[in-house]
């Protein structure tokens, strides 16, 4: 593989180079799942082996697990860390309040458990993932199997009574078989085109018999680094209102590179 980057990946990698600043040795940190987190596990894995960083890595997907393995990160369960620094993850949606759609990879399930056990998250991505209301991007919901036709008539029923505009409600498929996540479940996509309030909505939806957890994140999120084509990335810290903005420049690294040969 060349080291020329797409702008898009650019703009990935250089989020992901920004959210490892934060990463302090010794630390316990959440991994995310996604093809931006792949590039902070990527990160990682370089400062693990060549300066020597030693953190505990807990991934909240079997693919981060394996990548973050193959990197030479000490990966640890969520209940052998018990509790995270730092989660550093991706995201399908984040608003100005730094509210999150995930779940785009499946994942939502363990990246809300992890996320939520640390003391930090720091979301990466880049700026065409910001919007202005979240709801564009489906709004996945993880659902046990057992009855999902019954959870996503009564997850419709709901979205009636809230007077959610968008109601389509589709299995996620995996060619022609459901889609399952890495808990055994299945996901159920909401395109609702724009969501009121996604506080409401996050707690609504957790209260349907069958539906395991849903792909909002309500102040769960500190920090987002936005990264852009160009190398540019800007840092928004909810909690202090700041923004600081930096360049950086992609080195080509065999190390980066590694796990991408295919
Ligand atoms: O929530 C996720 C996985 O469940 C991902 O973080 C989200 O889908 C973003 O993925 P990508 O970085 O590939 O755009």
């Amino acid at each position: 593989m060349s080291g020329e980057l797409s702008p898009i990946d650019q703009a990935k990698f250089v989020a992901a180079k920004k959210a490892v600043e934060y990463v302090e040795d010794g630390m316990r940190v959440g991994l995310g799942t996604g093809s931006t987190a792949a590039w902070m596990v990527r990160c990682l894995g370089e400062m693990v082996r060549e300066d020597g960083l030693r953190i505990k890595g807990v991934p909240t997907s079997t693919r981060t697990a394996a990548l973050a393995q193959e990197l030479g990160i000490d990966v640890v369960s969520l209940d052998e860390a018990k509790w995270l620094d730092l989660t550093i993850d991706g995201a399908d949606e984040f608003d100005g309040e730094l509210n999150l759609i995930k779940g785009g990879g499946g994942a939502l399930l363990q990246e809300k458990i992890v996320a939520t056990a640390s003391d930090q998250m720091i979301v990466i991505a880049d700026v065409g993932k910001e919007v202005e209301s979240l709801g564009h991007f489906p709004l996945p919901i993880e659902v046990i199997p057992f009855g999902w036709q019954t959870t996503r008539a009564l997850v419709e029923e709901m979205l009636v009574s809230m007077d959610v505009l968008g109601r389509d409600v589709t299995l996620r498929m995996s060619g022609d078989r459901p889609y399952v996540t890495d808990e055994g479940n299945h996901i159920l996509d909401l395109h609702l085109g724009r969501i009121g309030n996604p506080r409401q909505l996050s707690m609504v939806l957790n209260q349907v018999p069958g539906v395991v957890e849903n792909g909002l994140f309500i102040d769960i999120c500190d920090i987002v680094c936005v990264g852009y084509g160009d190398g540019r990335v800007e840092v928004r810290d909810i909690n202090d209102g700041t923004v600081r903005q930096d360049r950086l420049d992609f080195v080509e690294s065999d190390n980066l590179f590694s796990d991408l040969s295919d």
